[in-house]
């Protein structure tokens, strides 16, 4: 058996291709959506992942705005960016690329975003939303992750999710989107505390890996048939390395690749709140 591949590329492509169309009808409204970026120092990741998410706007229609600060910038500078941002009408959604270089406050630059202008869903009321489970933009990988299996049919009311990793980007807030009552899942949230990951993940019907650990998940923990979905990423000798071992292609109904799967979904997201927020300003 050899795993059907969740092809997150290809499915990144359809959903920039009808957020088209919801951003052309906007704009024939009169309403211009614009996707601002902040990023701070020159990270060859970091600077590689918001250089594509400017492409993805001219793709889709959606006018960008980049705030780029070098890496001595100050609290304050960073704060101002966000501030600037925060007034800016052609600016109606925006995300500050994490990580923040050391020194400077994330928390203290995130909960300064306009929540209505949080493109991320990483602002403290709307993860207070999700926990309420009231309306709020979703973080994007979550929402990319539970958008890709949708697509590919893979079951997930009642299954057995085990997410590996409890940051604030990813495991935390995707534990909390798969188990409301719309997904209907069962989740055990693993991290570096656990004492048998083994047992948490060849018990699953999906593994969700965003560790950051080059190879952590390998075949023989992995029940025959299961969806995994690699959303580490790490560093080996220079070349990026993901969460999931080769043969665990071997055993699993499903694999979303790293890359090729999660990652472009997680941009696609991005543009999707952007507009989502631009829809929703539109009709109040
Ligand atoms: N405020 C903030 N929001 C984020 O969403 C955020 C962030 N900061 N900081 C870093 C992480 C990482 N992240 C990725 C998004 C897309 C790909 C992606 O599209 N990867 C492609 C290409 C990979 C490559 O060729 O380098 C793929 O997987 O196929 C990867 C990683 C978003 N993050």
């Amino acid at each position: 058996m050899t795993a059907q591949i969740l092809d997150g590329k290809a499915t990144a492509a359809e959903i920039r291709a009808d957020l088209k169309v919801r951003v052309d009808r906007l704009r024939e409204r009169g309403v211009t959506v614009g996707l601002g970026t902040v990023l701070v120092g020159d990270d060859p990741g970091s600077t590689a992942y918001v250089n594509m998410k400017h492409r993805d706007c001219a793709e889709v229609g959606i006018e960008s705005i980049r705030r780029d600060l070098p890496a001595d910038a100050t609290q304050d500078d960073v704060e101002r960016a966000v501030a600037e941002l925060n007034e800016d009408p052609a600016c109606t959604g925006y995300i500050v690329q994490l990580p923040l270089p050391k020194g400077l406050d994330e928390q203290r630059v995130l909960e300064r975003i306009d929540p209505l202008k949080d493109a991320d869903g990483l602002h403290p009321i709307n993860l207070g939303r999700l926990v309420l489970m009231q309306p709020a933009p979703l973080p994007c990988t979550p929402k990319g992750i539970v958008e890709l299996l949708g697509r590919f049919g893979v079951p997930l009311r009642g299954a057995e999710v085990t997410v590996i990793g409890r940051g604030v980007t990813v495991g935390r807030p995707l534990g909390l989107l798969l188990t409301r009552r719309s997904e209907n899942a069962t989740v055990t949230l693993c991290h570096t505390g656990t004492r048998d990951l083994a047992e948490h993940t060849r018990k699953a019907d999906i593994v969700v890996a965003a560790a950051g650990v080059p190879g952590l998940i390998t075949a023989d923990l992995v029940k025959p048939g299961a969806a995994v979905l690699d959303v580490g990423v790490s560093r080996v000798d220079g070349k990026l390395a993901g969460d999931v071992a080769a043969d665990v292609r071997e055993v699993a109904g499903w694999v979303a690749p790293n890359p090729g799967g999660v990652g472009p979904m997680t941009r696609a997201m991005l543009l999707a709140n952007v507009v989502e927020a631009a829809e929703g300003a539109a009709a109040s």
